[in-house]
């Protein structure tokens, strides 16, 4: 397992599908110059995702010899999909920066949690049912895909209470300003305030 170093942090945004993860974790991200740290998945890319941008993209077989060889640090599975972070991924990203950052459902998040301690800080973020609901329609999620994410949005929820931090999030900017400094007291970067 990848030793962290004083000041190296992983953090994780968690919460129902939907609830804007990736949104507020990409724009966190680059005020922060953190580093994303890509699963590997089988499950098939959707026509507006790329390999290597949104998931590394394979194979069952090329999933089961890389659990075989003890690659996972975390690895799960969803429906008839997997899920995985692989360890060097973590470790080559800690090595262009001090920080990195993921997007996981709560299973993972509290696996990270139980190898990495308080260097782990998970960020939960949140929105009503309808409103997740409606934003995985308008980004052209699939119904199937939505229907399963809905199917697991109460259990997602009762992650909250675990994590270290919960946000909601309606509106985008506010969400990310808020974070931005709570954060902060982790990271001291002493970031400037711009207009
Ligand atoms: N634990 C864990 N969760 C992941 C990983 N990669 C993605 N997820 C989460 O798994 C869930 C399903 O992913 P998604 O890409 O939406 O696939 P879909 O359910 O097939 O539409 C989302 O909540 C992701 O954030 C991973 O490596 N580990
Ligand atoms: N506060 C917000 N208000 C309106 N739309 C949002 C907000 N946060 C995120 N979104 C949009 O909702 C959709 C789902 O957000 P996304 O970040 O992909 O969610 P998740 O990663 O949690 O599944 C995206 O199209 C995103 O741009």
């Amino acid at each position: 397992m990848y030793e962290l170093k004083d000041r190296e942090y992983i953090i994780v945004f968690t919460g129902p599908d939907g609830s804007g993860r990736k949104a507020v974790a990409d724009a966190v991200g680059q005020t922060f110059h953190m580093v994303k740290v890509l699963s590997h998945t089988t499950r098939a890319p959707r026509p507006a995702e790329a390999d290597g941008q949104d998931y590394h993209f394979i194979t069952e077989e090329q999933y089961d010899r890389m659990e075989r060889n003890g690659e996972f640090l975390e690895s799960i599975r969803l429906g008839a999909s997997r899920y995985g972070i692989r360890e060097e991924d973590v470790a080559n990203c800690f090595r262009t920066s001090g920080c990195l950052y993921l997007i996981l459902n709560c299973e993972g998040a509290s696996i990270l949690k139980k190898l990495y301690g308080d260097r782990v800080v998970r960020f939960f973020i949140y929105a009503d049912r309808s409103v997740v609901e409606e934003r995985q329609r308008a980004k052209g999620i699939p119904e199937d895909a939505i229907q399963a994410h809905m199917s697991r949005y109460e259990q997602e929820m009762e992650c909250q209470a675990d994590c270290e931090h919960a946000y909601e999030n309606y509106d985008l900017a506010h969400t990310v300003f808020d974070i931005t400094n709570t954060l902060e007291g982790y990271l001291k970067r002493e970031l400037v305030e711009r207009d």
